[in-house]
């Protein structure tokens, strides 16, 4: 077997300010993370979105310093995988492919071809499988593969998920240990999941197992904690008008302190490294929600990031994974045909001309009302918080 090589997929987030427009734009392009009735609509809504969001969403990364620390934090990752590999006897090239921002997806895969890699294997950074996420990297990974018979020489296999792998539940509860043992009363103290949302669509009509998997996460990381705290799961970071998965963190900060909860431990659940969802909205804006309600201590477990036991619970998957038959992208569709079509696409498939004609003239109206939004800075998307 040739060289081997490890593919870290991450989301990726803008270096400087000026990088968040663009960002914004390749994140919203992705019909993973906004699904529309029409494909020709995808972009200039993606324009749009991006340009009328690029300033609120600026002003969050300057509370962080201007950007992301995701690229730094996850170049600090793969160099302590590569490390840690060593230590188990492998010798890999370690890449990073982001979804969204440098160093991009299709970057990695251009050195993996000039490295002349011959064994892959390709590792999410999200321990819980999400369409939005995981699978929208694996949706791009396979169009690449498809049109590239190079790439089809190279033995790769996926690891869809690795929300279980006990070295990284108990890289969790330790952290959460650490934390509560800070507080005055350590065994009180209610311990606060907060997990990325998605849509509930994607969950509910998708089949999108990501509600699950947290779940399951989080009952693995409190019986790995062995501590009596009574603990609660919500969701954060909810974009747009349409439900999320509920919970809310935002709503039930303020009635855990109404009904009396003076002790936060904040655990961000579906991320392992720092980023702006930690930095600025839990320890910033949460933070100052539950100062505002009567809650008297609050505190967040830090990210893993480059936690000893938790890369070594990587390159253990990494082991597994090449000692175990490969998982490809067909292995990985059989998950995905379990899944339900979005509304939209079904709707999509009745359409007769007419209607189609139809559609197109309204949609060009609706484009029009955002570019008549955009200019005014008024309009139904600012009322709903989109804009
Ligand atoms: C498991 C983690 C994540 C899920 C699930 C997820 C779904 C999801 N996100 C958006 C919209 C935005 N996400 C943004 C940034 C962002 N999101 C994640 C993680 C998950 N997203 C990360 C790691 C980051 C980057 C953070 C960084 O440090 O830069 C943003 C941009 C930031 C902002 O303007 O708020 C948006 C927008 C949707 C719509 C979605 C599910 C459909
Ligand atoms: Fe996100």
């Amino acid at each position: 077997m040739g060289q081997t090589g490890v593919l870290l997929l991450n989301l990726g987030g803008p270096d400087r300010p000026e990088d968040v427009r663009p960002f914004l734009y390749n994140l919203f392009s992705d019909p993973e993370i906004i699904r529309l009735p029409f494909r020709w609509l995808q972009k200039p809504l993606a324009w749009f979105i991006s340009t009328s969001r690029a300033r609120k969403s600026q002003a969050n990364y300057a509370q962080i310093g201007g950007g992301s620390p995701l690229r730094r934090i996850t170049e600090q990752q793969a160099k302590a995988l590569k490390a840690a590999l060593a230590d188990l006897g492998i010798e890999a090239n370690l890449y990073i492919g982001m979804r969204y921002w440098h160093p991009f997806t299709e970057e990695a895969i251009a050195q993996i071809k000039l490295d002349n890699i011959r064994q892959l294997v390709i590792l999410p950074l999200y321990p819980q499988y999400s369409i939005s996420t995981s699978g929208s990297s694996f949706r791009l990974l396979e169009a690449l593969w498809e049109n590239d018979p190079a790439l089809r020489q190279i033995h790769y296999t996926l690891i869809p998920s690795w929300y279980n792998h006990p070295g990284y539940v108990a890289a969790m509860a330790e952290l959460i240990r650490r934390e509560l043992d800070q507080c005055p009363n350590p065994d009180t103290a209610m311990v606060f999941f907060s997990a990325h949302g998605v849509p509930k669509s994607y969950v509910t009509e998708a089949g999108d197992p990501y509600q699950e998997q947290i779940e399951a996460c989080v009952r693995l990381i409190m019986n790995a904690l062995g501590r009596p705290n009574p603990h609660v799961l919500a969701y954060q970071s909810r974009v747009g008008p349409v439900e999320w998965l509920q919970p809310y963190t935002e709503d039930i900060i303020p009635e855990l302190a109404a009904q009396g909860v003076k002790t936060l431990v904040v655990v961000p659940i579906s991320f392992i490294s720092e980023h702006i969802e930690t930095l600025q909205e839990i320890d910033i804006e949460y933070r100052e929600l539950a100062e505002e309600a009567g809650i008297e201590i609050f505190r967040r477990v830090p990210a893993l990031n480059d936690h000893p036991g938790f890369i070594v619970a990587l390159a253990q998957l990494v082991k597994e994974s090449l000692a175990a038959p490969p998982r490809t992208f067909a292995d990985v569709n059989t998950l995905r045909k379990r899944v339900k079509l979005y509304p939209q696409e079904r709707w999509e498939w009745g359409m007769t001309s007419a209607a189609e004609r139809w559609n197109g003239r309204l949609a060009m109206l609706g484009f029009l009302a955002l570019i008549i939004e955009l200019i005014s800075g008024q309009g139904p998307l600012h009322m709903l918080g989109l804009l």
